[in-house]
């Protein structure tokens, strides 16, 4: 599903990313570690495509995603790849079921298709009866599960999470990290997670050590 080499990053006289390459197979949950200052960040951004690299390749579905600008890679990022971040950032004026149909409306879906997929992911976060609330009146935790259900609207090739439980206490950690677990075994869902919570990470699929901006082990 992903496939990146050689993938470089400077910023300034700095090397932060020295030529890291990664491979995720579809349905894998795979773990990144490593100290802070490491480069795990900055290496989620640019695979998701939110920064690009100085050098490297970096295929998601088979498409080099290095070539692709402007439109034509937002409309990609838009369709092929989700993301969960630490912060959950859904707006607060919309209730959860909008935040969940919002990156959906983007694309050109009809409103009816969008919707049906976020009721069906709130029936499988177990978040039905929550779906008009808005995000103040939701937990910590219910927050998380809908910007994973968000995430997942428009059927990504690629979930990248960066710290999503970082902002949790364990129980709720452990909850969410189960549930990308759930994911993978109800929709095949491929997961890329950047965490400082090693027990969670050691339950992945794969665990990845990044060190000095190289994928070490
Ligand atoms: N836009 C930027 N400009 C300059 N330096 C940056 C920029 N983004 C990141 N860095 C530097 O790159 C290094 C790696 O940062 P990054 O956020 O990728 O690390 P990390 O492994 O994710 O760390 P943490 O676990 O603390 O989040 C850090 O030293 C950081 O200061």
């Amino acid at each position: 599903m992903l496939s990146a080499t050689g993938i470089r990053k400077q910023f300034g006289d700095l090397a932060i990313l020295k030529g890291v390459d990664i491979a995720v197979a579809k349905g894998e949950v795979v773990s990144i570690v490593g100290a802070s200052g490491a480069g795990k960040s900055t290496l989620l951004h640019i695979l998701g495509t939110l920064d690009e690299p100085d050098s490297g390749s970096i295929r998601i579905k088979g498409q080099e995603v290095t070539q692709l600008k402007g439109n034509a890679l937002a409309n990609f990022r838009n369709e092929h790849i989700g993301f969960v971040f630490q912060f959950h950032h859904l707006l607060p004026e919309f209730t959860a079921l909008e935040n969940i149909c919002i990156p959906g409306w983007i694309g050109n879906k009809s409103k009816q298709v969008v919707e049906a997929k976020a009721l069906e992911l709130l029936k499988i976060l177990d978040l039905t009866d929550r779906k008009d609330h808005k995000p103040a009146q939701l937990s910590g935790g219910e927050q998380q599960r809908i910007a994973v259900a968000r995430s997942l609207i428009n059927e990504p090739a690629i979930v990248f999470a960066d710290e999503p439980t970082g902002n949790l206490d364990s129980l709720h950690a452990q909850e969410l990290h189960q549930l990308f677990f759930d994911l993978r075994q109800q929709l095949g869902q491929t997961f890329l997670i950047v965490t400082h919570n090693e027990a969670l990470a050691n339950l992945s699929d794969r665990k990845l050590l990044m060190k000095d901006g190289l994928m070490v082990s």
